[in-house]
């Protein structure tokens, strides 16, 4: 069928949900069908100042084409004389990191689907040559059966260093990124390291209270294990074979599905087997 138009007329706007740096998302649904959305309001005045309109498209464009049950479906966009939006599937969980925080951590089986999640979305975008997407716990969230899906799509085009310097933190950055060097599909695999780690202690692994001695220790890869909460041996093992310098190393998505923490503590049901 033909790709519709839609308008603002077409929706009954909801509550605010949040305020990203381009604009708010409300919770939304259709007139007609009543179909319940997320839309994301970007105002062009900011995509003008910051010169980031081809990004949009072109993250639009990728977004559309990635249809996988851990990414967040983008469904559409229209626009007006002021403003574009986006019509992107609703996730009636939340956001995963306010799971995080109000946890503290998580259980080591919620982290392993959540990880295994992670890798499933992660080998289709990269089958599709696309790479690492924005990966932190912010930019994750989780449907109504707690499943997860990755929501953000400022990925890539960008180069994530210039724009996390902006945004402030540096602790998913792996070496080759924080050095600025050409970097490739494997910096992905090193944040599922990172993400591991936050997700079992709450913290992430090389966090310091400022960004030089946060890169000093990504760059040394001066990482330890806390005491508390008590972790097992084979999730240390996972954590251990991600936070790896030279990228070549790093466990591959294949791997890291077919780890042995993985098998046995991810939820089968919450995964697809696609
Ligand atoms: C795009 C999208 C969002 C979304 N769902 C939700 N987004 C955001 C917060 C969103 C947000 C957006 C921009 C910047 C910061 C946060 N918060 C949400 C909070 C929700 N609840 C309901 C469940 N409660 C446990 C916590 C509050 C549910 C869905 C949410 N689905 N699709």
């Amino acid at each position: 069928s033909p790709k519709k138009q839609w308008s603002l007329q077409d929706f009954e706007i909801g509550k605010p949900l949040g305020k990203g740096k381009f604009g708010r998302v409300y919770l939304a649904r259709e007139a007609k069908s009543k179909y319940i959305v997320a839309l994301k309001v970007i105002f062009k005045e900011q995509l003008e100042k910051y010169k980031i309109q081809h990004q949009l498209k072109r993250e639009m464009e990728i977004q559309s084409g990635l249809r996988h049950p851990n990414i967040l479906r983008l469904y559409g966009w229209f626009h007006d004389s002021e403003r574009i939006f986006l019509i992107l599937e609703y996730a009636h969980g939340g956001e995963l990191y306010r799971e995080l925080r109000k946890r503290g951590f998580l259980s080591e089986n919620k982290a392993a689907t959540y990880i295994l999640s992670l890798a499933q979305a992660l080998a289709f975008c990269h089958e599709k040559d696309v790479i690492h997407r924005d990966i932190k716990p912010e930019n994750l969230l989780l449907d109504h059966e707690g499943r997860l899906k990755i929501a953000d799509f400022g990925w890539s085009v960008q180069s994530r260093a210039k724009r996390r310097t902006m945004c402030g933190t540096l602790d998913y950055l792996a070496p080759e990124m924080v050095e600025n060097k050409a970097h490739d599909y494997a910096v992905d695999n090193w944040t599922l390291g990172i993400l591991c780690y936050e997700f079992l202690y709450g913290v992430p692994p090389f966090e310091a209270e400022n960004q030089t001695d946060t890169f000093r220790r990504i760059m040394n890869v001066d990482l330890s294990f806390p005491s508390t909460p008590c972790v097992s041996t084979e999730a240390k093992d996972l954590i251990l074979r991600l936070l790896v310098k030279d990228s070549s190393k790093r466990l591959s998505l294949q791997k890291i599905m077919e780890h042995p923490w993985i098998v046995k503590n991810a939820d089968p049901t919450s995964i697809c087997n696609k």
